[in-house]
């Protein structure tokens, strides 16, 4: 998610909180001492150079340190070998640049089609072969999960499409039906969601190219004969603030680059966008990326059955909240400088546009509505209001347009329930993140990842019983013991315990809706949480915080601004504005749900933290009935330079707790 400064911060994770260590040989332990015998030790190891690139399995390396590990993966990267087996785990390095031949329809079926794909060179195809054929096993839970991790740009993204892209065509139920009909495929359908959610939902950040702003979980449906017979997708906390505001040095969402660099002469004239004309809300257009491909997107769109009137309204709105990115509401000094609405947007950009007429949106811009009792009183807003106003239109519109197009993926590629019986999921969710400054967004994306690994831990403690129960190491003599590892259930308490915890006090401060809630929050934690351990305070920064202990390490959440991102108010006004909306879709989208979950004051009944806990339960809900398969995307160099591994710069908190002992 954002960071005002993008830069990240590197916690100090490695004595930071708990975490996993995992499960090593009782030689390995690091006693300290034996600091000395273990450097040794590690020495030795290192010395034989030309060997570590045969180390396909991490549990293999002997002793398991970060420095070996590290050298291990840095040697196969070297020999062109991007992925390596860790225990129950698969480590995924990103090359940065495409492998001719690594992820062919051949290699598909090499794996497909090996009796055991194991036995062949670690792969993606592999988790994925295993939970292909976990499903038609007889051991349950028979639903998989393929749960892919790692920070922004280690290729979580890729490696989703990649497993689609081996189920699309290993399950394919077409092949059977022999249909010539491309655009009614089903699996051509579920692979042709990836370009419009890509395309509405990823962003160039200084991190990635096309990183994802949202999380995902798909779930790949599948008959009696293993075919794949449709899919759903759930989406997760969509960074909508990026529609009308980007990091310095960082690009809007890539349908908008999209838009302006692949319309036709007429689309423009339609979406009342001229060439050369500038967008405040396209920050650096200049830059082409890969994903800027507009055909591909209004493709896919044409596959899963948008059809031509519905983009041109798509395309309408889209262009409208640009448009109001132009719309400036501060006093100019410069007479010629147009202050209304109309002259700014040059006529009737915003009737033609959003079909609404340009004098209401220009009143819920400005004016407010009080109710005082029965009678309603108007007050003008002031400059900063209006603008605040302004960007609550541009992500509202946006994030409901989201929504509405994840709906219509859905319905366009979930098959009925009569239709199949287990399904394979795929989890692509953001990594850990710990910025200079952090807010709500980034305790949502950690409160995930504190679930997601105390999911893991549990996975892989019982992987590590079944292996050490396992006759192979019974016959080697090999000893194993667990190393101490930390249950993560008190950081998670802090965050979301139903009693007193940051998410209980946060709901509280923003349902009371107190001008002074700021102050009251922070106030609130110090009293009510001072006995907690994993959360601490500097009572002596002048930007004021809370600190909470994670797994991965430490993170400084800013408390300014969480209760107003909390309660996400969107003004009554432009509610019932867009509701009279004559673009049916922009009509349709804000017609039956938003007014029913809305308080008179344009408050959510639902603050974010609470609609964001709900989604993650019913998440783990569904994952703690799979067999769960974990796949850690890493990120070998911070400037993605292709086939570039730089040791000290793979800090992936959560990878390096993996590996640490
Ligand atoms: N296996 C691969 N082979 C070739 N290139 C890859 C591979 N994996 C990733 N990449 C490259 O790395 C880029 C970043 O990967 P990706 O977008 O999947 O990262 P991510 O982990 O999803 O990041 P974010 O969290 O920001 O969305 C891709 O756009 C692609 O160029």
């Amino acid at each position: 998610m954002s960071s005002a400064d993008g830069g990240r911060v590197r916690p100090g994770f490695r004595h930071g909180g708990g975490t996993v260590k995992g499960f090593v040989h009782k030689d390995q332990f690091p006693r300290p001492n034996l600091n000395d015998s273990l450097e040794g030790e590690i020495q030795a190891f290192l010395t034989d150079e030309d060997q570590l690139h045969t180390y396909d399995d991490l549990t293999k390396v002997n002793p398991v340190t970060p420095t070996t590990v590290l050298k291990c993966l840095q040697a196969r990267y070297n020999a062109r070998v991007f992925y390596t087996h860790a225990g129950c785990t698969l480590v995924a390095l990103n090359p940065f640049q495409p492998i001719p031949d690594l992820y062919s329809v051949d290699v598909m079926k090499e794996y497909h089609c090996a009796p055991q794909p194991q036995e062949l060179k670690p792969h993606i195809f592999i988790v994925a072969e295993e939970a292909y054929r976990n499903v038609q096993g007889q051991l349950e839970p028979v639903n998989q999960s393929l749960v892919v991790s790692g920070e922004s740009g280690a290729g979580k993204t890729w490696t989703s499409r990649c497993l689609m892209k081996y189920y699309a065509t290993v399950a394919a139920s077409s092949s059977v039906v022999k249909s010539q009909d491309i655009v009614g495929r089903i699996e051509r359908r579920v692979l042709d969601s990836n370009p419009i959610m890509e395309a509405f939902g990823n962003a160039c950040t200084l991190r990635n190219n096309n990183s994802s702003r949202f999380g995902k979980y798909i779930q790949l449906q599948l008959d009696r004969s293993q075919l794949l017979v449709g899919a759903s997708v759930q989406t997760y906390l969509l960074e909508k603030t990026r529609v009308a505001c980007q990091p310095a040095n960082e690009r809007n969402f890539h349908i908008y680059y999209q838009m302006i660099k692949g319309a036709t002469d007429e689309q423009r004239k339609d979406w009342k966008m001229p060439c050369g004309q500038h967008f405040v809300w396209l920050p650096n257009a200049e830059k082409t990326v890969e994903e800027d491909c507009f055909h591909e997107t209004v493709e896919a769109m044409v596959h899963l059955g948008i059809n031509a009137e519905r983009q041109r309204e798509i395309f309408r709105i889209l262009a409208g909240i640009l448009q109001l990115g132009n719309v400036n509401f501060s006093p100019s000094t410069d007479e010629s400088q147009p202050c209304n609405l109309e002259e700014q947007s040059k006529g009737n950009t915003f009737e033609l546009l959003f079909s609404i007429p340009t004098e209401e949106l220009q009143l819920a811009l400005r004016v407010r509505t009080l109710k005082a009792g029965k009678q309603s009183v108007l007050k003008p807003c002031s400059q900063t209001e209006c603008s605040m106003r302004r960007d609550c239109l541009a992500k509202v519109i946006y994030a409901q347009l989201f929504e509405w197009l994840v709906a219509f993926i859905n319905n366009s590629i979930c098959a009925d329930k009569s239709m199949w019986c287990n399904f394979i999921g795929i989890l692509d969710v953001y990594g850990f993140e710990c910025f200079q400054l952090n807010n709500l967004e980034q305790l949502c994306i950690n409160y995930a990842n504190e679930k997601l690994q105390q999911h893991f831990v549990a996975h892989y403690l019982r992987a590590q019983q079944v292996m050490a129960a396992s006759e192979e190491y019974v016959s080697e003599g090999l000893q194993w013991s667990f190393v101490k590892y930390q249950d993560n259930q008190s950081c998670l308490d802090l965050i979301e315990g139903s009693t007193v915890s940051v998410f209980s006090l946060l709901n509280e401060e923003s349902r009371l809706n107190r001008a002074s809630d700021c102050k009251m929050f922070r106030v609130r934690l110090e009293k009510e949480l001072c006995d907690n351990v994993n959360i601490s305070w500097d009572k002596f920064s002048k930007v004021p915080h809370f600190t909470v202990a994670h797994y991965a390490g430490k993170v400084n959440y800013q408390i300014q601004g969480m209760v107003e991102k909390n309660k996400d108010p969107v003004p009554p006004e432009l509610n019932s504005l867009l509701q009279k909306s004559d673009n049916s879709l922009l009509h349709q989208i804000f017609t039956d749900k938003e007014t029913d979950n809305m308080t008179s004051k344009g408050l959510s009944k639902v603050t974010v933290v609470s609609k964001f806990k709900n989604s993650l339960e019913s998440l783990m809900k569904i994952l703690h009935t799979t067999t769960p398969h974990y796949t850690r995307c890493i990120k070998p160099n911070h400037d993605c330079k292709p086939l570039t591994f730089k040791k000290e710069e793979v800090d992936d908190l959560e990878t390096n707790a993996l590996w640490e002992s």
